[in-house]
């Protein structure tokens, strides 16, 4: 079939050939001949070459937004390619067990379905002008092309691309890596490397089993998450964008990082850790965000320290900044730290990330999580985290006895221990993030037992609420002085005020005074009185 086609081919080249030729001496044809011959000329290629074709682009839209269709065919024809093209490329995908073999460029291969018979080529059109390279041109766009017979028409452009489709995410999935990605600067969005975003391999071990919390708090979250995957119908019919943003909140080493890995591996899903100081403005953003695939997690960590997202406040401040610029350009040193700090930081506003979160942008692709993690859930602007945009609040708080038992069973393999109950009295008292719980509990060296680690615990516990009380009593020291501080102030402010009250009486008095005596001088009312 296959050297039927090709003859096929040649020959409509040569048709064509005949036809250009012809249209060379278009203009010698009489004009009543010229149209009938355009006609039959036009029907006759048809004729002759009874195939469809159809291309698939890798990117599409005028953003050049990766075509989701491309990446399932190509895993479609990966199952393919292997036992069937002559020309194979090795997709290296790094931690993979083993290699992926895809359609090399220009290669072809058949495929059969129903019955029907049909061709995928593996294309790249490459700019003009584009001298000899080792490296992929910025431009090149590749493609891939579909050749079938027109009588299969409905049945390929209908069940066939279908079956494709089903069967090329099978295969991803099956072959799927999961990936953790971060963005790139914009600099790296053009050229060879050409990419939006960079990925690992995602190899977090963190679970839901290992985490340490409240078993209750854990259920709920599970729930929640498990929820939402299913909810694409439930989201299409309250007319939602299916995608759900989480806020986690606490101190230090309580475990947020933690829990981001716990829900991508719970979930199946990629991991987007958005780096905002590097995006330039909301047109990055936006362009980063259409950049993400379906079913994966996009965090952005230590969301106050990421950007200057307190809104109006600081707006206010930077006015007042502002004012001051005169002054600035006659200090040669602040004006530099001035622009220098005007050129390099990212301009991604407040707006911008709202809009990021649940504008209409946030709509294409589906199945997304939105995380953002901070140690300071006041310092936030409400817009950004009410209800809608975060739509679930976790607290991540200190290491509570629960918490702790969790740690014990995953570092020393104890369910139960003499010295629990000490510990449970201790960390009601004291606040110990889980992470330096779990640092003590750690075994260091083949000597340490489960009880010498309990212990180690213990004497970090108490070292913690040493240091707690110190801390408590320099705090209410440092009050006190303030307090008396200010007291003294105000005190040192009434007497100022006193005094200023006597010298303006005394002043006043003395001016009144002043102006008797030039009145007094020859000043005569009417009524002959002196004032
Ligand atoms: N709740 C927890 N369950 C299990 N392990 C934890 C938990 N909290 C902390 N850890 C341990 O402590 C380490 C630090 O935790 P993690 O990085 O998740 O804290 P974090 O809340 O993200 O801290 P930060 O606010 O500084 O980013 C982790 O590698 C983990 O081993
Ligand atoms: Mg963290």
């Amino acid at each position: 079939m296959m050297v039927v086609r090709d003859f096929i081919l040649q020959m409509s080249s040569a048709v064509g050939g005949l036809a250009m030729v012809i249209m060379l001496f278009r203009d010698h044809i009489p004009h009543h001949f010229r149209e009938l011959f355009e006609k039959y000329s036009s029907k006759f290629v048809r004729m002759v070459y009874p195939y469809v074709e159809i291309t698939f682009p890798e990117y599409s839209g005028e953003w050049y937004k990766k075509n989701e269709l491309y990446a399932h065919i190509k895993s479609y024809l990966t199952g393919k390619a292997t036992t069937r093209a002559r020309k194979l490329k090795a997709d290296s995908l790094w931690g993979a067990k083993s290699i992926l073999l895809a359609m090399d460029d220009n290669e072809e291969v058949t495929d059969e379905f129903q019955g029907a018979k049909l061709w995928w080529s593996s294309n790249k059109i490459v700019p003009r002008g584009m001298s000899l390279s080792f490296y992929p041109a910025s431009d090149e766009r590749r493609f891939y092309r579909l050749t079938f017979h027109k009588r299969h028409r409905d049945l390929i452009t209908g069940a066939y691309v279908r079956h494709v489709i089903d069967e090329g995410k099978a295969i991803a999935v099956r072959n799927r890596q999961r990936k953790l990605y971060t963005n790139n600067p914009s600099e790296n969005w053009h050229g060879y490397k050409k990419a939006k975003w960079s990925h690992v391999i995602f190899e977090h071990p963190a679970t839901f089993d290992t985490l340490a919390m409240e078993r209750k708090k854990k259920k709920e979250i599970m729930s929640d998450l498990e929820k939402f995957a299913q909810g694409k119908e439930y989201y299409k019919k309250i007319g939602k964008a299916w995608k759900r943003g989480y806020l986690l909140y606490g101190p230090p080493g309580t475990g947020k990082s933690t829990m981001i890995a716990a829900i991508a591996n719970l979930m199946d899903y990629d991991v987007y850790d958005l780096e905002l100081t590097t995006v330039k403005d909301n047109s990055e953003l936006r362009k980063l965000l259409i950049d993400t695939s379906s079913k994966s997690i996009i965090v952005i960590e230590d969301i106050d320290c990421s950007l200057d997202l307190t809104g109006q406040r600081k707006e206010a401040k930077k006015e007042k900044e502002d004012d001051d610029d005169d002054e600035k350009e006659k200090d040669p040193v602040k004006k530099v730290k001035k622009e220098g700090i005007d050129k390099k930081g990212s301009k991604v506003t407040l707006s911008g990330l709202l809009n990021f979160i649940d504008g209409i942008w946030s709509a294409c692709g589906q199945e997304r999580i939105i995380i953002f993690t901070t140690n300071f859930v006041d310092k936030l602007d409400p817009a950004l985290i009410r209800r809608g945009r975060m739509d679930k609040h976790i607290e991540m708080s200190y290491c509570s006895f629960e918490a702790f038992k969790v740690l014990a069973n995953n570092y020393l393999d104890l369910e139960s221990h003499h010295l629990f109950d000490e510990i449970e009295a201790m960390l009601k008292e004291t606040n110990m993030a889980p992470a330096d719980v779990a640092e003590n509990l750690m075994p260091k060296s083949r000597e340490e037992t489960p009880e010498t680690c309990l212990r180690s615990l213990i004497e970090a516990i108490e070292e913690a609420k040493e240091e707690a009380k110190k801390k408590k009593a320099e705090e209410e020291e440092e009050a006190k002085k303030k307090k008396a501080k200010e007291e003294e102030e105000g005190k040192a402010k009434e007497e100022e005020a006193k005094v200023a009250a006597k010298t303006t009486a005394k002043e006043s008095k003395e001016n009144a005074v002043v102006a008797n005596g030039e009145m007094g001088g020859g000043a005569v009312k009417d009524n002959g009185v002196t004032s």
